[in-house]
């Protein structure tokens, strides 16, 4: 359905996309995971026209983007990462503004609304002002603007950033009975969890290069990492855990009174982290060995946090 190929761009110096490629087949959920400042918006913001690539070519079932735009903008839709509403409109004047910006007009506009807004479960609210919502209503309006003109692939930039996780599990249902109705999306999320939970395909970005992609399973059966060892102290000054830090070089993600140990070896690492610990006094409150995530997928093949 899309596919992009070696797209650059660059801000003056920055470079925020370096040679991106992907593609997306038709009813899939993919996943663009990366930290802060990796590229995601620059990828999504280019994908979808509102930003032009210094190079690099962009198919919507094998037609450019750039050469078809009326075309392909009528088949994508976009929930941008910025909150786009009038917070002095009720909802269902929001989403008529929208609507005739698609063209929708007049019984099919209503219509469309009104289907929306129940499926999003906001028709009891649909006549209060915006700027008595909560972040996560305003966020489930979001997604309703961009589905109001049928499009076939939606993209969604960080869709539940900053709000609470009763309102990101509402979003996640909506996002997976979207997918179940065989709508294309892209979704782009700094929180690993989201990714693995929603995605069937990822790609890794960082630095505006996908550094790595496939389906979770696939991901990690290329890692040569096979275990977490998530430790907990009841308290542990950072000096000493950044000396732990050290003996892995690349293994070990520290937090407040916390580190993660990723192992392809636990059977030689644990020993080696309990007894660094010991020297160091450290006194252990919680030790658990879990299955391999994202994050130290990523942190694996850039050295770095995702939460950095
Ligand atoms: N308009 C701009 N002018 C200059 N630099 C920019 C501009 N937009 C983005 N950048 C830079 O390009 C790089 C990629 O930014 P981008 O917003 O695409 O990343 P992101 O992964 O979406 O990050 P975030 O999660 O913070 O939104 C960053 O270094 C950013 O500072």
């Amino acid at each position: 359905m899309l596919v992009a190929k070696n797209l650059y761009k660059s801000y003056k110096e920055v470079h925020a996309l370096n040679n991106v490629s992907l593609s997306v087949q038709e009813g899939e959920l993919y996943g663009l995971l990366g930290p802060n400042g990796a590229g995601k918006t620059t990828t999504i913001n280019i994908l979808t026209s509102l930003l032009k690539p210094n190079s690099g070519e962009i198919l919507y079932h094998g037609k450019s983007l750039f050469e078809n735009l009326n075309q392909c903008k009528k088949m994508i839709g976009v929930v941008p990462q910025e909150i786009a509403l009038y917070e002095e409109l009720s909802a269902i004047e929001n989403l008529k503004f929208w609507g005739t910006l698609y063209g929708i007009k007049g019984k099919q506009l209503q219509q469309k609304t009104e289907e929306l807004l129940s499926f999003l479960g906001l028709s009891d609210r649909k006549n209060h002002k915006i700027k008595t919502y909560s972040g996560g209503m305003k966020r489930r309006i979001n997604i309703t603007a961009a589905l109001l003109h049928d499009p076939k692939i939606v993209f969604m930039d960080e869709p539940t950033v900053g709000i609470d996780p009763q309102s990101r599990n509402l979003i996640f249902e909506v996002i997976q009975e979207l997918h179940s109705r065989g709508l294309t999306m892209i979704y782009t999320t700094h929180y690993m969890e989201e990714a693995e939970r929603l995605c069937d395909r990822i790609g890794i970005i960082d630095e505006g290069k996908i550094v790595a992609e496939g389906s979770l399973e696939n991901l990690k059966k290329a890692s040569t990492i096979k275990e977490e060892i998530h430790v907990k102290f009841t308290n542990a000054p950072k000096e000493d855990l950044l000396n732990i830090n050290n003996s892995f070089p690349n293994q070990v993600l520290v937090q407040e009174n916390q580190l993660v140990l990723s192992t392809s070896q636990a059977n030689t690492d644990l020993p080696k982290l309990i007894q660094l610990c010991t020297n160091a006094n450290l006194p252990l409150e919680h030790l658990q060995v879990k299955n391999l995530s994202l994050e130290s997928i990523f942190l694996e093949l850039t050295g770095k946090s995702l939460r950095d």
